[in-house]
Formats: C-alpha cells, structure tokens, sequence
C-alpha cells in the first residue's frame, strides 16, 4: 500500500488527524490493533467524566439542604444531610451507555464513509519507509506515530501479587469498592478519588508527594480542601513499603514517620494511578530510525521524529510534546501535523498555550504559565485575583470556593491564568484566545459579559489591574479637571 498518510492508533490523536486527512480527499490508511477510540472513550475522559457526573448528582442530592430541599435526611456533624441510595450497577450501565453513545463518532463505520482506510492489525516499522500491519506492508509519504498511553504501576514490593484496579479497570467494576485506596494523587488519582467518595465508598489517596504537583500551589489547596469535606483520608509525602493480601482486601504498609512504627492501611480494593507508559514496544522504532525515552517517542518543536517522514503525537511522544497528556492537546498537535504535512506549513507546538482541567469539584483549570513559572522568567509581572465569593452567581449556587488568578506582564500582556471553582474548565476558554493571541487584561476587561455569571468573576479579575491606576494621585486630578468642563 502506497497511501499519502499512515496513522498508528486510533484514539484521540489518531481518529483527530485520520479523519481531517480524509476530509482533505487525502489518501490515509489508520491501523488500529485493539478497541476504536483507544483510552478515550474507554478509559479516560468520557468514562471518567461520566462516573463523575453520577458522582456529582449523589452530591448535590446530600448538600440540597442548603437550597431548603430535602429528600429524607440525616444529621452529620450537626448538618442535615440528605440521604443518598447509590445503584452502584446502574451507575455502571449509565458509564457504558455513555461510551457507546460517544463510540459511534468513532466507529469503523464512519471512517469508511469519511474514506479512511482502517486496518485491524499491530503496527511495525521494518524500515525507515515501511511499516507492517499484520501481512500488509505500508509505504507511506508520512507516518504518524498515535499509539498512546497505559496505565504503569510502580516497582512496589507486593504490588505484582495483589489483584488492583487502574484507571482502565476501575469502569467495568459492577459493584461498588467499600473501601478504596487510591494509589497517586495525579489527576487520575484525585479525581477518580473524589468521585468514588462521592458514590458512597470510602476512600484513601496515597501520594509520595503532594496532591496535583504541578498546579498552582494555591488553587490546590482550596481542592485539598473540598476533598477533606468528601470525607478523603489524605497520607501525602507517603513512603509505601509493600502491598499484601489481607482478609476482606489489600493493605499498603507505609513508612511511619522518623522513629514511629509503620502504618497499615486496609481496603477492599487498590487503585493504582501512579502515571502511564507510552505503548512503543511493539513499534520496533529502532528498525524505522526513530528514537524514544521513557516518556515516548522523542520529538521536536514540529512534532517530527529523528525520522523526516515521521511524526509522533498524543500520549505516546515525549520531547517538545511533553507535558501533561489530554485529548485536546492530542487533536492540537494532529491540525499542526496535518498542516505541515499537507500543505508544508513550518509548525511549532506551544505546550504552554494548552490548557489543563481537573475535573474535581471544584474544577481547576489552567493555561499559559503559572505564577511560579512566570516568576523564574521574569520580576516584572503582575498577579491579579477575584475571588467566588465576591461573585453573585456564585452566591446563588452556593458555589463560593474558589478564585480566578491571572498572570500578567508589567504592560497587561496574559501570560497565564489559573480558576478554580464552579466550572472553571469552561471559564478557561477565553483565557486560552488570550494566551495564544497576545491578548491583554484590558482586552479581557472591556468584554460586556453576561449578569449574573461565573464569567463575571474573570472580568472583575481583569479590571482589577486599574485599581493602582484609580489610586494614583495624578489620575484622580486629570478626573477633577476634566469635571470643571461640565
Ligand atoms: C482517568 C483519565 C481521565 C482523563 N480525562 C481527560 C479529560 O477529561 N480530558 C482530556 O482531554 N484528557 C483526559 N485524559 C487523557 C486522555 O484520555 C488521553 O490524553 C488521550 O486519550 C490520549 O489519546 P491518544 O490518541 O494519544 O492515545 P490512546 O487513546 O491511548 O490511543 C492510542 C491507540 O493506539 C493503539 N495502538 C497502540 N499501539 C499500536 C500498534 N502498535 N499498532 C496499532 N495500534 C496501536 C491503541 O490500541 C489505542 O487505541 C484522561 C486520562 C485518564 C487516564
Ligand atoms: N483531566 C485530565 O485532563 C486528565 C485526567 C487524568 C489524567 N490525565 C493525564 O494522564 C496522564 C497521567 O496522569 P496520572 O494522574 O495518571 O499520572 P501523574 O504522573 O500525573 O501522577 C501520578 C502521581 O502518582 C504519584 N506516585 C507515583 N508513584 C507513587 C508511589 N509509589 N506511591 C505514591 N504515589 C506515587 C506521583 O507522585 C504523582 O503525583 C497525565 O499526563 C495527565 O495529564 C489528564
């Protein structure tokens, strides 16, 4: 086969950069050996976030109260608390309904139609220009490189020898954990973490550091906070020296503290969610002249390989395409591909200007550099807040925790900005035009948004970069004499 593109993995980079390929009449073959749509729909965003919208409802059911709602309640600490009855199977079926829906986007079916090629084969290089999938060799003008991502487990003594869920198992659970230690406090971990507490289990999380290491410092506390208000045991800076079997589940022995002795914790299930692996193994990417690492394979700013005719993208490339993993990021870096490929357009990925959410509650979302960031760069920055609480919608809602932080330089240029809060992954977006288009905060503060919304709390974070203007001396004359003009 001779096709103008051949993609490896059909997942969210892969099926990203296919069907745009096809959408051009461009020649493109896909290999995909196991499900469509590879972690996408099947063990990551959609799942997750549909076990976590069942999780979210449980919530809101037990916290209405507040809004003078009930639904049969209990006392807890001294606060009503309305009770909850979790169809941990229907939860399940709800999960996979979901996915099924989603799936059809990515049937075998609509690429046939959109005029994808699809081989169901493993793919391999056996040259630097030609790739095997299954019997069929593939001469290519470019190949890309989606394989994605597993979930690894550390090297943990015991670990091998307990049965444990991961981020890809944990949806196929048709009766509730009772008892849940969640191994990793990533964004797998914490999120995973906070929807199992919320569908009734009773949840550890234990981190060898700190919860979500690269957020903002700040905007983690206030989801530390909330996850100790589900009721999460947190054992950060954890030392976990071995995994056993126990009666009734799992324990995980951890170092106690200088001198103390060690800590045991029990639960009925383990889930492991201490980071991934890039699936390259099966690639034979040394025989294609293409270098890789532990993160994936290796590329540069244009997402190209030590291969000219290879590119990598999504979970599976490390490099400049480093950094934290998303489905969106994944279609980004296929359009920039695909531009390069088609129409030879030089690309540069820009991994600063992709946005991260965390979909707890609160969400925290991220783009652009965070204030530390910006700091090791350059003194000359301005930091400007608004919290929810000064927020009327959010009053409404209940939904006071939480804030929108910008970073700006000195003359008002978005450099970054951190929300966290009641949908903070759909206040993000605006956020991302201005990284990415140069925009200013006085850009961003002369929107009319609408009253009263979340929104407003990102304009008012915006205006505040006028508030030293306003107390300067000289201003407030030049307003004194302009008055005298009537
Ligand atoms: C719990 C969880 C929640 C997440 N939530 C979000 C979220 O809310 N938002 C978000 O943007 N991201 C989220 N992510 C991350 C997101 O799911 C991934 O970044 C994204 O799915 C990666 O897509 P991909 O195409 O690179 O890889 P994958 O989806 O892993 O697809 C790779 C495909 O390649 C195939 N393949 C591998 N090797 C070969 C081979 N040799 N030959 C042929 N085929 C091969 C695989 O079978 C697979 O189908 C989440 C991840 C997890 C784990
Ligand atoms: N909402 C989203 O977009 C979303 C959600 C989940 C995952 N992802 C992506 O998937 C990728 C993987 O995320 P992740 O959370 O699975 O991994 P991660 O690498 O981000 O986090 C793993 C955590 O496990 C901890 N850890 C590792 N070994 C440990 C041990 N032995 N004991 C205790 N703690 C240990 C690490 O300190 C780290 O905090 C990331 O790129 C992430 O961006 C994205």
């Amino acid at each position: 086969m001779t096709p103008d593109i051949c993609v490896i993995g059909a997942g969210a980079a892969g099926l990203s950069l296919a069907t745009a390929a096809a959408a051009f009449r461009v020649p493109v073959v896909l290999v995909e050996h196991g499900s469509m749509g590879g972690s996408h729909p099947n063990a990551g965003d959609i799942s997750a976030r549909a076990l976590g919208a069942a999780g979210a409802r449980a919530q809101a059911v037990r916290e209405a109260g507040r809004f003078g709602i009930s639904a049969g309640a209990s006392q807890v600490n001294d606060v009503q608390v309305n009770d909850v009855q979790v169809n941990y199977a229907r939860v399940h079926d709800h999960v996979q309904r979901v996915v099924a829906a989603t799936a059809r986007n990515d049937s075998a079916e609509r690429l046939a139609a959109l005029g994808v090629h699809l081989i169901r084969s493993e793919a391999r290089f056996i040259s630097r220009s030609t790739v095997m999938a299954g019997d069929q060799a593939i001469k290519a003008r470019r190949f890309v490189i989606a394989t994605g991502s597993r979930p690894s487990a550390p090297p943990l003594p015991g670990l091998d020898a307990v049965p444990f869920l991961t981020s890809e198992s944990l949806f196929s659970v048709t009766r509730r954990p009772e008892r849940l230690l969640v191994l990793g406090g990533g964004s797998t971990g914490v999120e995973l973490a906070q929807t199992m507490a919320r569908l009734g289990s009773t949840v550890s999380i234990v981190e060898a550091g700190h919860l979500l290491p690269h957020a903002d410092p700040e905007a983690a506390l206030i989801l530390r906070r909330a996850l100790l208000r589900d009721g999460i045991t947190l054992h950060e800076r954890a030392r976990v020296l071995r995994a056993e079997t126990v009666k009734g589940g799992i324990r995980l022995v951890l170092a106690g503290p200088d001198g103390e002795a060690d800590h045991k914790l029990d639960g009925t299930h383990l889930l492991v969610a201490t980071g991934r692996s890039p699936n390259i193994e099966a690639l034979d990417l040394e025989l294609g002249g293409i270098n890789s690492d532990i993160g994936g394979v290796i590329v540069d700013k244009g997402l190209r390989t030590g291969n000219r005719r290879v590119f990598a993208i999504g979970d599976c490339a490390s490099g400049a395409a480093g950094g934290p993993h998303s489905s969106h990021a994944a279609h980004d870096q296929a359009g920039l591909v695909l531009r390069n490929a088609l129409f030879r357009l030089p690309v540069r990925t820009n991994a600063t200007a992709i946005p991260h959410v965390t979909y707890c509650h609160p969400e925290l979302a991220s783009v652009g550099l965070s204030e530390v960031e910006a700091r090791k760069r350059s003194n000359a920055i301005t930091i400007l807040r608004w919290p929810y609480a000064e927020n009327d919608r959010a009053q409404a809602e209940h939904e006071t925790d939480g804030f929108v932080k910008l970073v700006a330089d000195r003359r008002g240029r978005v450099l970054g900005a951190t929300i966290v809060g009641t949908g903070a992954g759909e206040l993000i977006a605006p956020w991302c035009i201005a990284v990415r288009k140069g925009l200013t905060v006085q850009d961003m503060a002369g929107l009319a948004l609408p009253y009263p919304t979340f929104s407003e709390a990102s304009k008012r974070a915006a205006m505040s970069f006028y508030a030293p203007l306003a107390a300067k001396p000289g201003i407030r004359r030049l307003i004194g004499f302009l008055s005298r003009f009537g």
